[in-house]
């Protein structure tokens, strides 16, 4: 069967069971969140699928079941993205090198790759040549999913990728992954504690309590008639929810870095033009109250 598909999942810490028996589909092509209180388990089963943590329980890909000894297989179709990009990027190696070094993991580097996948995730190629540390949180980001798609993956987990980030970037990053899911048929697991951004993004959606999954559904019948007492608490402890983008922008579009002198090709749309410096070579505003002036219009930095 095709999908990332994972059965009777147990992930237990010495005498602590972390992950209780859990199933969950990816089928291709799909976005399924994973959402819960902090502490239930999210992180875990990511980590467990991509064999960073041991557990009891069988993972298959696309119809093989995968084992430790299947690393290279997994990681050429499975990829994950985490919260903090400074901790998965290399301090030491320039963006361009990091990017190449993902692409070399697998295949032969083609000329003019490295500036391929950081136009794929909207950067300009001149930000090869800079270390992690001249970035901002999203550009830097960017640069971690421009190393994951280099490898060319059919599966990414996406553990609370945009947590680290501002309202703004996060927009941008939430935005830049749909793109690319539509664009390469991509399937994610989109692990998040925030249901506005897993309202934005998936399909289905399960919910974790206590390691275990209570609930799972798709994502529109989960928001409008959630069925398990956990997740109806879960909703009620958000104070206010968006909606998909579809339907009524959460997020919006996004604002293009400058590309000239003339700036952004945004700006006439952009309410928060006055804090607009051309010269900055940024969209300077960053405030969340613009954002919802913009409904939610944001720069990529
Ligand atoms: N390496 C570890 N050793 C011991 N316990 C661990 C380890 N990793 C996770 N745990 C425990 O397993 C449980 C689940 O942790 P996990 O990080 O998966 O939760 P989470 O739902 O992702 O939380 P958050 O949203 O805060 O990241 C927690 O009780 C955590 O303390």
């Amino acid at each position: 069967m095709q999908g990332l598909i994972i059965e009777n999942l147990t992930v237990r810490f010495g005498a602590f069971k972390a992950i209780d028996n859990v199933s969950i589909n990816v089928p291709p092509g799909s976005v399924v969140g994973l959402v819960g209180e902090s502490g239930s388990g999210k992180s875990t089963i990511g980590r467990a699928a991509s064999f960073m943590t041991p557990y009891s329980g069988k993972i298959s890909l696309d119809g093989k079941v995968v084992s430790s000894g299947d690393l290279k297989y997994l990681r050429s179709r499975m990829q994950m993205v985490f919260q903090d990009p400074t901790a998965s990027l290399n301090p030491r190696m320039r963006v361009g090198d990091s990017i190449q070094e993902a692409i070399k993991v697998n295949r032969a580097m083609v000329p003019g790759e490295v500036g391929h996948y950081l136009d794929m995730v909207h950067l300009n190629k001149e930000l090869a040549d800079r270390y992690p540390y001249e970035l901002s949180g999203g550009q830097r980001q960017r640069v971690a999913i421009a190393r994951v798609l280099a490898v060319k993956p059919s599966y990414i987990i996406l553990d609370e990728v945009t947590s680290a980030l501002d309202v703004s970037a996060q927009a941008a990053i939430l935005n830049l992954l749909r793109e690319l899911q539509s664009k390469l048929g991509l399937s994610y697991l989109f692990i998040s504690h925030n249901l506005d951004t897993v309202r934005f993004m998936c399909d289905r959606i399960a919910v974790m309590y206590l390691g275990r999954i209570v609930e799972e559904n798709d994502a529109e019948t989960f928001f409008q008639n959630p069925q398990h007492p956990y997740s109806r608490a879960l909703l009620a402890a958000v104070p206010r929810l968006g909606v998909r983008m579809d339907h009524a922008p959460l997020t919006g579009d996004i604002m293009e870095r400058p590309r000239n002198a003339t700036g952004c090709r945004f700006q006439d749309r952009c309410p928060a033009g006055p804090k607009f410096k051309p010269d900055r070579d940024i969209c300077r505003s960053r405030d969340p109250q613009d954002l919802m002036k913009t409904r939610g219009y944001a720069c990529h930095f």
